[in-house]
């Protein structure tokens, strides 16, 4: 039978999932590539993936997406990887650099800016006041830049809500003895992380433990849902442009 082809994103924080799913009965039925957000989201799109952990930006570009999971990669409050650096203050923030591995977090930026810290900015490449930036890249650089802040913190603060940055979609449909055995190989992952942890490096400026504990929320529940809802709506209130496109 051929193997269902899954994106992974390839950031620290998938690490519980991905090492659930390769220990667990159902490795045998699935293939793993590893992906940066943006090309996740590109692969679910053009059929290159069946199943991956997608930017729910991209939700609005997947034909019949199908979210079959519980978890996802989100957060309540601080999450410590999803942030605008920047120069000046958000207020005072005219031009924005995005970020091209991301889709949600790029959405989430502009939409934060327009509508909570009611600032209209310019999308440009190369030199910006202020850049937005995602994943294991950002560990530790939150010293680094006049100001630096935390997107799902500000998302909080404006909505009172919990965030879902990516969720687990399939564009096919797939069997409901493979979503179970795949949501037991999850949840045998997250159940790891103690182990997982011990095994990362020490590093003086960030603190794994508490990103994979505390910071990253991975339970899909009705507050994220909620809150993808409604980051769907903003989204089209956003000019499209053209790095909003996806990664190869
Ligand atoms: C928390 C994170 O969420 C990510 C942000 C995404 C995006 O901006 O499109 C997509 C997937 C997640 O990996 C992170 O990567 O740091």
């Amino acid at each position: 039978m051929e193997k269902t082809k899954i994106s992974v994103v390839s950031y620290t924080n998938t690490l519980p999932f991905v090492h659930g799913l390769q220990h667990s009965p159902i490795i045998e039925q699935i293939t793993l590539s590893f992906d940066v957000p943006s090309r996740c989201a590109s692969k679910l799109i053009d059929g290159q993936a069946d199943l991956g952990i997608v930017p729910v930006a991209a939700l609005l570009d997947i034909a019949n997406p199908q979210i079959v999971s519980d978890y996802c990669l989100g957060a309540d409050g601080a999450v410590n990887s999803v942030f605008i650096f920047s120069e000046k203050p958000a207020r005072e923030i005219k031009t924005l650099r995005l970020d091209r591995q991301s889709k949600t977090s790029n959405g989430l930026a502009q939409i934060l800016l327009r509508h909570y810290w009611k600032q209209e900015v310019t999308i440009v490449e190369g030199n910006a006041d202020a850049y937005v930036e995602i994943g294991d890249r950002t560990f530790g650089k939150q010293q680094l830049h006049p100001y630096a802040y935390d997107l799902a913190f500000h998302w909080r603060e404006f909505t009172g809500l919990p965030f879902a940055f990516a969720v687990w979609v399939a564009n096919k449909p797939l069997s409901p003895a493979f979503v179970k055995g795949f949501n037991e190989a999850l949840a045998y992952g997250l159940d790891q992380r103690e182990k997982l942890i011990e095994k990362l490096p020490s590093k003086s400026d960030f603190d794994y433990r508490e990103y994979l504990m505390e910071n990253i929320d991975y339970h899909y529940n009705e507050g994220k849902k909620a809150a993808v809802s409604m980051f769907l709506r903003l989204m089209e209130t956003l000019e499209p442009h053209p790095i909003n496109h996806y990664a190869g």
